[in-house]
């Protein structure tokens, strides 16, 4: 059966994937109240279309950081793709290349970055997501290996002081990588124990951030920020962008889902505002834009088509997510992301 949603891509994926992988990808911290809140809170959001302002085609296309992409969907930073497919980031790297748009690479990749940049190529635009390391000198490291692999921005993840309790994993006993497969980017570094070597660090601060800024010239964007005070801080520390989530619902449970903490953060700062968790549909991605988004992040529904087509499934379901994104500009009347206003969209109570 050809899918034509990301769901139909997740039932694919989830007839294909191993339990362990499947529940690992699609489930949440504690009772994943995040996880579904994040879903249905854009179903709370109903759109109020504009009429006859009639439009030959519209303009997908926007910038970040100087860089131009074809739309404003990115693939957020997802760990260990070779359990969906065995050419894991590679594949994930050449379809977000032919699409035209962002990869956030985990830190947590089964390819080292370098090789994820080497299977893009020139078109790709690349970022690298890092999770700071208790050890200043593996935090380097890293940094120099994204820098190296000519990543354009750094993603610091800054919800993850612990790792959320992740209950499927522990039902499942997934605590550990299948052999041959392995956090690639660590392999060398102080402390790599080879499978699952990435340490959460609870005193992170502010001051890690001033430290990172010190070390690099990338733009750094900071990843899981959701309160619009902290939002106003991070600009006075010199950060670039911020990306509003709650890790999909992976992190701290009944946390609001992401949409809802957009329009505050965006209305306190003036850097790129991004968004990622729960967007499924074309319109989810207006009804960011509409609340202040730049533009969003798509999480699981990378490795639902990884997992289900590999390199085209991951095409597939941008491609899908474009044709989506397309036709809901053009029935809420804009013929471009950027005329996408707040008045078009409208919360209902379900
Ligand atoms: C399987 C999986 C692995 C993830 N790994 C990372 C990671 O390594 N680093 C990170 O910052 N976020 C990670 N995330 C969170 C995503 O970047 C993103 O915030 C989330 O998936 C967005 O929600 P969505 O899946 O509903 O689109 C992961 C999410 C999933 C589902
Ligand atoms: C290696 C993990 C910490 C990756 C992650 O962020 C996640 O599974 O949500």
């Amino acid at each position: 059966m050809m899918p034509f949603s990301v769901r139909e891509f997740e039932a694919l994926a989830r007839d294909r994937l191993p339990r362990y992988a499947y529940d690992f990808i699609a489930g949440g911290a504690d009772d994943e109240v995040t996880v579904r809140a994040n879903e249905q809170a854009f179903a709370r959001l109903r759109l109020l279309p504009r009429v006859l302002r009639g439009q030959p085609g519209r303009d997908l296309g926007t910038t970040l950081f100087g860089a131009g992409i074809t739309m404003p969907v990115l693939l957020s930073p997802t760990a260990f793709h070779r359990l969906a497919d065995p050419a894991g980031e590679q594949a994930t790297a050449r379809a977000a290349a032919k699409a035209g748009t962002v990869l956030i690479a985990s830190m947590a990749s089964t390819v080292p970055i370098g090789d994820i940049a080497t299977a893009g190529g020139a078109d790709l635009v690349l970022w690298f997501q890092l999770y700071i390391q208790p050890d200043q000198a593996v935090t380097d490291a890293l940094v120099k290996r994204a820098e190296d692999a000519g990543c354009r921005a750094l993603v610091v993840t800054v919800d993850s002081p612990v790792l959320g309790w992740r209950q499927r994993d522990h039902h499942n006993e997934f605590h550990d990588l299948p052999a041959g497969l392995y956090c690639e980017n660590m392999r060398g570094l102080a402390g790599d124990s080879g499978v699952r070597s990435i340490a959460m660090v609870p005193e992170l601060s502010w001051e890690h951030i001033d430290r990172l800024r010190q070390t690099t010239e990338l733009p750094i964007v900071l990843k899981g920020l959701m309160h619009p005070a902290d939002a106003v801080t991070a600009v006075e520390h010199g950060v670039s962008g911020l990306l509003v989530s709650n890790h999909g619902g992976r992190q701290l449970d009944t946390a609001v889902a992401a949409i809802d903490a957009v329009a505050d953060v965006a209305a306190a700062v003036d850097i790129p505002v991004l968004m990622d968790g729960g967007v499924r549909r074309g319109t989810d991605v207006v009804k960011a834009l509409a609340l202040g988004a730049h533009a969003v992040g798509i999480g699981r529904p990378v490795l639902w088509g990884l997992a289900a087509r590999g390199e085209e499934g991951v095409l597939d379901v941008l491609e899908l997510l474009r044709g989506e994104l397309d036709r809901a500009l053009a029935l809420t009347g804009c013929a471009s992301v950027r005329q996408v206003t707040s008045d078009l969209v409208r919360e209902v109570r379900c």
